[in-house]
């Protein structure tokens, strides 16, 4: 474990660093599903109580984005776009980031607890170690099939957020759980599919590495329409209303236009956006259109 002395000049970079480490543009959308899952839950939830809930999604969410970095710093440091992190940089040392990140762990699940309930503690207590143990160590480096078990992690938060205000789970926040849960592989493949040397390089397993372009192309087809289902379902079983079903129709239907223009295409051409970036760049959109029009449905049409 290496060990970087204390230098003042380095002092100012120093907090951002720590905010680095928690992946904050990722973690926005994470916390934002959390919100979403929160708000549309029914009962009374005092603000400030809210508010600490979503804030400990937010801390969990970061702390074990740290611990994630914390165990990969070596991987981090062979790819392009994960070399500047503050591990690999050389901007902190390594039991920093296993302090920070186990500390976070914690705090943000003893807090959730003793301020909403512990069941909602619970889940984010799993989706922490889901995170770090299920995904981080144990699938990301030995199976292609890594992020379609471990991106279960990434869609506990609206049910951490509907659990915090109800001290249950039911078939709603099942639902949006779901519907993260598959539209994790498109997400995430898009993207692999422009990084595949990062990842070559690394020695990470994922897809388009082992499997090939061709295979991975299909992959993302298939889970976009199993993510269809997990997008209408809500509508079907009548969990929400009308401004969630007709965004759920139209972003799912731009969502496979776009994943079949990612199925289709075979070679590449340096003059337009790749597919493949513009399905990543949109799934993103995508998440946030439907999370927000679940609330949309529930606040204001209510
Ligand atoms: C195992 C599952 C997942 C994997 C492997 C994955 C991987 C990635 C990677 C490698 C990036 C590239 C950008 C970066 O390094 O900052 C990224 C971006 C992003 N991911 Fe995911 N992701 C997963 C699940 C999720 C989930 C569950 C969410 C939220 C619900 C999410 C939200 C985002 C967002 C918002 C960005 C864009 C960040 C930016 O603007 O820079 N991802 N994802
Ligand atoms: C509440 C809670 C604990 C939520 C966890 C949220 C979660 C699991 C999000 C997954 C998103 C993510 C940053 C994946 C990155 O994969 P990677 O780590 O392989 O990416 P990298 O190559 O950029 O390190």
């Amino acid at each position: 474990m290496t060990s970087v002395t204390f230098d003042e000049a380095l002092l100012p970079a120093h907090w951002r660093d720590f905010v680095a480490l928690t992946k904050p543009r990722v973690m926005t959308l994470v916390v934002f599903t959390g919100l979403c899952g929160l708000l549309v839950a029914p009962g009374h939830i005092h603000p400030i109580l809210a508010f600490t809930a979503i804030l400990c999604i937010a801390i969990g969410a970061g702390a074990a984005a740290a611990l994630n970095q914390w165990y990969e710093a070596d991987i981090d440091a062979k790819m392009k776009r994960t070399a500047n992190r503050p591990l690999p940089a050389g901007r902190m040392d390594r039991q920093s980031a296993l302090h920070f990140g186990v500390g976070l762990s914690f705090f943000s699940v003893i807090l959730l607890g003793m301020a909403t309930n512990w069941l909602a503690a619970l889940v984010l207590a799993v989706s922490i170690l889901f995170y770090v143990f299920i995904y981080t160590i144990w699938l990301k480096p030995r199976t292609a099939q890594n992020i379609v078990i471990g991106g279960a992690a990434g869609a506990f938060p609206p049910v951490i957020g509907w659990a915090a205000v109800t001290g249950d789970i039911s078939a709603l926040p099942v639902a949006l759980f779901m519907l993260i849960f598959f539209w994790t592989p498109p997400h995430f493949w898009a993207l692999a599919l422009f990084v595949k040397t990062d990842y070559a390089a690394a020695g990470i397993p994922m897809l388009p590495v082992v499997s090939g372009e061709v295979v991975t192309r299909r992959q993302i087809w298939a889970y976009t329409a199993i993510m269809a289902v997990a997008a209408m379902a809500p509508v079907l079983l009548q969990l929400t209303g009308l401004v969630y079903g007709v965004t759920a129709l139209l972003g799912t239907a731009l969502f496979a236009f776009f994943a079949f223009q990612v199925y289709r295409r075979r070679e590449s051409d340096p003059t337009r956006m790749q597919p493949e970036r513009r399905l990543f760049k949109y799934s993103i959109l995508y998440l946030f259109l439907l999370f927000g029009a679940v609330v949309v449905d529930r606040w204001v049409l209510a």
